[in-house]
């Protein structure tokens, strides 16, 4: 690996428009990659993870100019190809090969794999046919396949033995970048390994520069240099691959590490669940766009949460901004949560719970405390569920909106080195640089 950069993206952003219409007129828009900054060095592998949806694709697509940015510069090695002309970007794409999670659907049925592998040779002013078979022979034995096999068809092959041959087929025109995405996630866990070990050993014996795409934490351990944890269109981490799982600075990094299952019981770490579902990235959250599932959330000034149960009362309070809570659910799936016999009876005379009753249902359901320590914080809260359960929805959430605000929601972070030595992007570290830059005067 050198110290020269091969790849450098900056800012890059790519947003689809949300039209509507028959003069589809835009009515919002797709954030799928939302300014990401990045780079690789030749013979250095850059991972790219992160949940589905998370823009993981997109920034493949859109550095490659297989569809054009909305904005942001790609230099590669120094040369800005997002003003490329056409001629220029075709000189590009031979230096830059990408590969797909699918191997079946990037072979044509009909061609031979000789024919498929040596095309690009042809194109590029081979034209000697034996010159070719030499070439493609000589690369097909290199990624574990028999030279014999230049005359099978895409069909007489396993997906395994198929992404082996579109490896054949990057490395024909000699590139110094691959951009792999997800190259192993359609093929049997079995033969992961064999392909995760070739691109490896390949990429050591060709000094590639390579961006490998995963959403799986393990397969990346194996093959980065460097890994870059990826969120709603943002990097919110990126750092060494070993430092990163033996030191995540990202409270998202360690709930994805968190999630990978381990076999041994006693490697098993605290385990995080992270509450609520992806925003979408056509509406963002303002802020940190992990704020509205961080379990290390920041609570508001002038109250002393316990951490866990401060997350769960943003949870309520997320809810509560959707709209009324339904509190027949409530109701019915809490008969008298608080153990203490807030239970009424109906005109129907069956016995459902009263108010409070209702309250203690509620603080279950999100798994809130039925005190919280700090007396503060619980008067606010008792204010907010009365009201709710008075069909004054709106004045609770307001309450809620109003006391209990994040600093996560109004800042966003910016990607920044911390003190590990790596960059994240989370207002926690921001904290913490702060006391260090201006000591308390005590
Ligand atoms: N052509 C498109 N038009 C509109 N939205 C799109 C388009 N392509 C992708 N998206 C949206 O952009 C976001 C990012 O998608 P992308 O495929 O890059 O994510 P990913 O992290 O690669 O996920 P996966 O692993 O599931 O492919 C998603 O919300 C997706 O629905």
């Amino acid at each position: 690996m050198s110290a020269r950069t091969l790849l450098e993206v900056k800012g890059l952003k790519k947003h689809y428009p949300i039209t509507q219409g028959v003069l589809k007129k835009e009515v919002g828009r797709v954030r799928a990659v939302d300014g990401v900054d990045f780079s690789v060095s030749p013979g250095e592998t850059l991972g790219i993870v992160g949940e589905s949806g998370c823009g993981k694709s997109t920034v493949a697509t859109s550095l490659l100019r297989l569809e054009e940015p909305t904005a942001g510069d790609v230099l590669f090695e120094g040369e800005d190809i997002t003003t490329y002309d056409k001629a220029e970007l075709k000189r590009f794409r031979r230096r830059a090969q990408m590969i797909f999670q699918d191997p079946t659907a990037s072979f044509d049925p009909r061609m031979s794999i000789g024919e498929s592998v040596g095309e690009p040779l042809l194109i590029h002013g081979i034209s000697d046919r034996n010159r070719r078979r030499e070439i493609v022979k000589d690369l097909l034995e290199r990624v574990g396949l028999s030279a014999d096999d230049i005359d099978r068809y895409p069909h007489e092959f396993s997906g395994g033995q198929k992404q082996r041959v579109a490896l054949a087929r990057a490395l024909v025109v000699n590139p110094e970048l691959i951009v792999a995405d997800e190259p192993v996630s359609a093929l049997d866990v079995s033969i992961q390994a064999d392909i995760l070990s070739l691109m490896n050993d390949i990429q050591a014996e060709f000094d590639l520069a390579m961006l490998f795409i995963s959403h799986n934490l393990g397969v990346i351990r194996e093959v980065c240099d460097r890994v870059a944890v990826m969120y709603l269109g943002e990097i919110v981490e990126i750092a060494p691959t070993e430092e990163l799982f033996s030191n995540p600075q990202h409270p998202y990094t360690r709930a994805l590490l968190g999630s990978i299952p381990q076999p041994d019981p006693r490697q098993r770490g605290e385990s995080i669940t992270l509450s609520g579902d992806v925003p979408s990235p056509s509406n963002p959250p303002a802020g940190c766009r992990f704020h509205t599932r961080c379990p290390d959330v920041i609570p508001p000034e002038g109250y002393e949460f316990e951490q866990r149960h401060w997350r769960s009362v943003q949870d309520l309070r997320q809810r509560m901004r959707k709209g009324p809570l339904d509190l027949e659910t409530v109701r019915t799936a809490h008969s008298d949560a608080a153990g203490d016999g807030h239970v009424q009876t109906a005109e129907d005379g069956q016995s459902v719970l009263d108010d409070e009753g209702l309250k203690a249902g509620i603080r279950e359901e999100f798994d809130i405390p039925q005190r919280l320590s700090d007396d503060e914080a619980e008067d606010v809260l008792d204010r907010a569920l009365t009201a709710e359960v008075s069909d004054d929805h709106e004045s609770g959430r307001d309450l809620l909106d109003e006391e209990f605000q994040t600093p996560c929601e109004q800042t966003a972070p910016e990607l920044r080195e911390t003190s590990a030595g790596w960059e994240a992007a989370c207002l926690l570290h921001d904290e913490q640089r702060q006391r260090v830059e201006q000591p308390a005067d005590d």
